[in-house]
């Protein structure tokens, strides 16, 4: 008799996999849940979960009782803590990903249900799950999760969380009832809470989950008074929200969302956010609208809940060893990764600000890339524990900057080294002093000279809020300040910026950088990138013809690019420019277009401006005593009035033309004198801008809110609460059209 054998290894491959996934999540949780420490990004753990998922889907004999798969995270014997034993156990969610395997759960829900179901949409709170007991209306036991039957006995702890009743605000108290829900920090606290930590000295917690754990998970034992005041501050700020129920005999209503209703009612806090829907389809505007208002709203959110709504089904669809059948987590894309921190440079910006920002390995991060951030200062740095080679927390919410949070301490290996800031600058090799003594932030005092700060001035005058000048942006700054040839830059100060010729543009040759990392880019042969922003070459044409190419032959001839006689256009129509944008460029500190408006609009030229007083200069509206001081101290500066001669010797206007004088801007009689007009939305035949000035030119007051005191709102498309406030008060609003009939002939012209 033959014995069939296998050859096919498959399974076994299968088996060392899963084994291994095995032991390294269960480590992870034990870091996680036991030691409040991400050693990977949440999303790299889910990763693996659902692979071994896979594996037992695919090779089911591989699937125990004890898998990760098949149990709860967490463990129920801590050293730290007593056991509970929870009345009904406490259970993890599912996941699911993306829309399609949303529906795809909804449709095996309904299929099991036999019919159509309500849907409570809720959000998930990132923090860490909490059962609190209740007998006769008074809480006897609260208990963290723990392996799901038994948790940790943190009643003494939840006692300082202001938002949980110590007893239930109800006359008829069910004998016993377990209300579920979530401890977190709110983020205000969170942040404040982790700006005392850095002030102390503190361990810096790196997200509000594990804050959340790690201040719950205190023992009182042992700690002297001031620490243990810091432990019950610390639980005075954490929250708790409901959002679930365990052992509750008959409850007398029907529905998840009516359960919140009648908690509340007990004293109970139960989140705002939520909606009952009657069609999984609509499952997904809820999921949208979170997505882009996590930020608003008080907590952190991972994502969405989604819950059958009606409490029969929860017992007929049941759970398995690890969820609930009538629930499913939505999981947003992570707001939190963790990666390499490869370096940390050092920057020197416009102000002569020496920076340090770290220079990440590439990581995908709240949908878009990241790989750098700025560390603000050497004492940053310091605070938040970062060594160059460390494993960092890096965060991006939103729109938000990203942030590193702090190093994941477990991972290192020895070879991690800590940052030193250099004493000189990067740049000029200045030495680095605070401005004033006490400041934290260094400066590279070589405020006139120093290459990075020029090329920041540079920069700043093209910039949109200042000349606005489109062939000036960062890359021509840096090209006129820091070229690779020749060795003497066309600016060496912004001094020159209107005495540019052809002749100092065409022979500059520069090296290209990432517009990242500043780092020079290299050629296929590993050499750096040159190029010659403001010539190209072009082939003459004038030899005799060549048969081959069927063309005129001719020398190779350079002429100027279009950069270049682009930027000297927008230079030479940028000497007229309003009197504003011209003291923006001047890069006066603290002096950004609404002072510079203020001051332009009130002084009328830069010399009334410069004998101004400082009482004089601070009373103007929208200016104060701080740019007043900062303006005085500019012109204290040599070099600056040195840019001032060199400018007006090259033609720049520093006056208004027509302006009455100091003060007077409101005699000078234009159509909108003494009138306060307010632009919003927009408004065809305007840039939001150009309303502004029209309103200025026209010697009206260009206000940003509505008030009594404004006589018009001019309002277009997308206008939002200030047309609604001038609608209370009473306001006059009008349309574009009107609104360029007021700028050019006044108020009396709109009714006629
Ligand atoms: N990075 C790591 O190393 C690591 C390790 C372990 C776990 N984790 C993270 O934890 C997750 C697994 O943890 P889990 O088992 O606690 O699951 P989970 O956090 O994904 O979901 C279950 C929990 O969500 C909470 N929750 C929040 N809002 C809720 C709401 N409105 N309704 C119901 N429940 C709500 C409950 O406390 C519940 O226990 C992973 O997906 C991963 O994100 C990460
Ligand atoms: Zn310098």
């Amino acid at each position: 008799m033959a014995i069939e054998t296998t050859t096919d290894d498959q399974p076994a491959e299968a088996r060392a996999e899963a084994q291994q996934l095995t032991t390294r999540i269960l480590e992870l949780r034990d870091a996680y849940y036991e030691r409040d420490t991400v050693l990977v990004s949440d999303e790299e753990y889910d990763r693996m979960m659902r692979r071994l998922e896979e594996l037992e889907r695919l090779h089911p004999e591989l699937q125990s009782q004890d898998s990760p798969t098949q149990t709860v995270g967490g463990r129920a014997q801590t050293t730290l803590f007593a056991p509970v034993q929870h009345a009904e156990r406490m259970l993890s969610l599912d996941n699911v990903f993306s829309l399609e395997e949303f529906e795809a759960w909804a449709a095996k829900v309904e299929r099991d249900a036999g019919r159509r179901v309500d849907y409570l949409c809720e959000l998930k709170i990132d923090g860490l799950a909490i059962n609190l007991r209740y007998e006769n209306g008074v809480l006897v036991s609260a208990a963290t999760r723990g392996d799901g039957v038994v948790g940790e006995d943190v009643t003494e702890n939840i006692r300082w969380i202001p938002a949980i009743p110590a007893r239930l605000a109800t006359d008829e108290p069910p004998a016993l009832v377990e209300v579920r829900g979530e401890v977190f920090f709110p983020v205000a606290e969170f942040e404040e809470l982790n700006a005392h930590q850095q002030e102390a000295g503190e361990r810096v917690f790196a997200n509000a989950r594990n804050a959340a754990s790690g201040s719950l998970r205190q023992k009182a034992e042992g700690k002297n008074p001031a620490q243990l005041e810091l432990m019950r501050d610390r639980l005075r700020r954490l929250h708790m929200l409901v959002h679930g129920i365990g052992a509750w005999h008959n409850p007398p209503v029907d529905a998840q969302s009516k359960v919140y209703d009648l908690l509340k009612g007990w004293g109970l806090p139960t989140s705002t956010h939520f909606r009952v829907v009657d069609d999984a389809a609509k499952v997904d505007e809820f999921i949208e609208y979170y997505g882009q208002h996590r930020g608003a709203v008080e907590h952190e959110i991972d994502g969405i809940v989604i819950k059958v709504d009606e409490l029969a089904l929860h017992d007929e669809l049941g759970a398995t060893s690890r969820a609930p059948r009538w629930a499913i987590a939505y999981k947003y894309p992570p707001e939190q990764v963790n990666t390499k921190l490869l370096d940390i440079v050092v920057s020197v910006g416009r102000t002569g600000r020496a920076t340090p920002f770290a220079v990440m390995e590439k990581v995908r991060v709240a949908g878009s890339e990241v790989r750098q951030a700025t560390l603000h200062n050497q004492e940053v740095v310091k605070a938040k524990g970062v060594l160059i080679g460390d494993t960092v927390v890096l965060r991006k919410a939103g729109d938000v900057i990203p942030e590193v949070l702090g190093p994941v301490v477990e991972l290192r290996d020895g070879t991690e080294r800590e940052f030193v800031m250099p004493e000189n600058c990067p740049e000029c090799g200045t030495r680095l002093a605070p401005a004033k003594e006490g400041d934290i932030d260094l400066r590279c005092p070589n405020a006139e000279f120093c290459p990075a700060q020029v090329r920041g001035r540079v920069e700043h005058i093209g910039s949109r809020g200042a000349l606005d000048i489109e062939a000036l942006g960062e890359v021509a700054a840096a090209a006129l300040t820091q070229p690779r040839f020749p060795a003497e830059p066309p600016l060496p100060t912004e001094a020159g910026l209107f005495g540019l010729t052809l002749a100092d543009l065409f022979p500059i040759e520069v090296v290209v950088r990432d517009s990242e990392t500043g780092l020079p880019k290299l050629t296929d042969a590993g050499e750096e990138k040159v190029d010659t922003p403001f010539r190209r070459r072009r082939q003459k044409k004038d030899g005799p013809f060549d048969p081959a190419t069927e063309e005129f032959s001719g020398d190779e001839l350079h002429v100027p690019s279009k950069n270049a006689i682009e930027l000297l256009a927008n230079l030479a129509a940028a000497r007229e420019k309003p009197l504003w944008r011209i003291l923006v460029a001047l890069n006066i500190r603290h002096v950004g277009p609404v002072a510079a408006r203020a001051l332009a609009n009130h002084f009328g030229s830069l010399d009334a401006i410069r004998s101004a007083s400082r009482d004089e200069l601070a009373a103007v509206d929208g200016v104060g005593g701080i740019i007043a001081d900062a303006v005085l101290a500019w012109f204290e500066v040599d070099w600056h009035r040195e840019i001032i001669e060199k400018w007006a010797a090259d033609g720049v206007q520093f006056a208004t033309p027509g302006h009455p004088g100091p003060g007077r801007a409101d005699e000078a009689g234009g159509v909108l004198a003494g009138l306060t007009v307010v632009a919003t939305g927009s408004l065809e035949g305007f840039t939001r801008e150009g309303a502004q000035e029209a309103i200025i030119a026209a010697g009206g007051k260009a206000a940003s809110s509505v008030s009594k005191k404004t006589d018009f709102v001019a309002a277009g498309p997308g206008a939002g609460s200030k047309l609604a406030k001038a609608e209370e008060l009473g306001v006059r609003i009008i349309d574009a059209a009107q609104f360029k009939t007021l700028v050019e002939e006044g108020p009396a012209a709109l009714d006629s």
